[in-house]
């Protein structure tokens, strides 16, 4: 049997760190929400004990270092389930992005491997797995728009926040997580984004105040960086987005749209530039 999971990219509308912890994880408060960038896993069983991963894309990692890979293992080991499996990974979210394209594989492969081996995980389990796999995994298992906390991992589900047009505009540069946690500094933080007037504009359905809402701590760690994610920020603004900010730890940057006919002129704007470039939709 051959089963297909969709593992849809997030952007942080929001992200504040608060403190970093005794443990060198950081404790965050960030509202988070999907978008219809999706990578897709195609999962069969095999009879022999094993896990093979493969990709059309070229440039991540196939053995134990693939966080699907990490999923399939963990689910096994804890579940018992002596059979293997074969993920085939089709790649559409960029890599390394700041959109938690591998943390959403892994979540996918969590849910698929649950149905596909009938194991009947509840949810919160689920997601109790996909912490140890990484801090966006449990957000990724269970999608939708939530308030996270803690390091990532303490979910509180909220309204979809008002429909509108995301641009994704990816710089070819790569951004480590753990090296931009690494050089923030929170006791220099000077203001700080608020997530309860964020998630009063969203159950609001003030698409105005979203916009002015929006913010993310670690932007300046990534601009000092990368000056060029700063360019971008300034051109998607300027071509017309009424929102815009670097989603996670970066290099991709959205913009937030209400308006279709502004849409062609963004794009293109930013496709003189920058290779890769996505208009996408919030997923509800
Ligand atoms: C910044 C965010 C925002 O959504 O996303 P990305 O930019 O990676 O997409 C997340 O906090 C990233 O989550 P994730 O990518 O799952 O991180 P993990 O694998 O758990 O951790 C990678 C490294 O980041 C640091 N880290 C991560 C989460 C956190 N709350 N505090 C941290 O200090 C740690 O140094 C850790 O070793
Ligand atoms: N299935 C996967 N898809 C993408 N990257 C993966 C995957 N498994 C492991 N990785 C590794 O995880 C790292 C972070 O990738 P990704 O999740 O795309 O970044 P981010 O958390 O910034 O959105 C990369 O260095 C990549 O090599």
């Amino acid at each position: 049997m051959k089963i297909y999971e969709k593992a849809p990219a997030k952007i942080n509308l929001l992200l504040d760190v608060l403190r970093k912890r005794e443990d060198g994880f950081h404790e965050v408060e960030m509202i988070m929400t999907m978008v219809d960038l999706a990578d897709r896993l195609e999962m069969e069983e095999l009879p022999r004990d094993t896990i093979i991963i493969s990709s059309q894309a070229g440039y991540i990692p196939l053995d134990e270092k693939n966080l699907a890979f990490q999923a399939a293992k963990l689910i096994k080991d804890r579940y018992d389930v002596r059979k293997g499996v074969y993920i085939h990974l089709d790649k559409k979210i960029p890599v390394a992005a700041g959109l938690a394209g591998g943390s959403s594989d892994a979540a996918a492969a969590l849910r698929g491997l649950n149905r596909l081996w009938g194991l009947q995980i509840p949810e919160d389990e689920l997601c109790k797995l996909g912490a140890e796999l990484g801090s966006d995994v449990p957000f990724c298992v269970t999608g939708g728009t939530a308030l996270a906390t803690g390091r990532g991992e303490k979910l509180e589900p909220i309204a979809t926040p008002p429909q509108c047009w995301v641009v994704l505009a990816k710089p070819p540069i790569n951004v480590s997580t753990a090296d931009v946690y690494g050089k923030f500094r929170a006791n220099e933080l000077k203001t700080h984004p608020s997530a309860a007037d964020m998630v009063s504009a969203i159950e609001r359905g003030s698409f105005n105040d979203v916009c002015d809402g929006l913010g993310n701590v670690l932007e300046n760690v990534t601009l000092g960086l990368h000056p060029e994610v700063l360019q971008l920020k300034e051109s998607m603004q300027r071509l017309g987005a009424d929102g815009v900010l670097m989603s996670g730890s970066g290099p991709t940057v959205f913009g937030l749209v209400s308006k279709e006919a502004k849409l062609a002129r963004i794009y293109n704007g930013l496709r003189g530039f920058c290779k890769e470039v996505y208009v996408v939709r919030m997923l509800t």
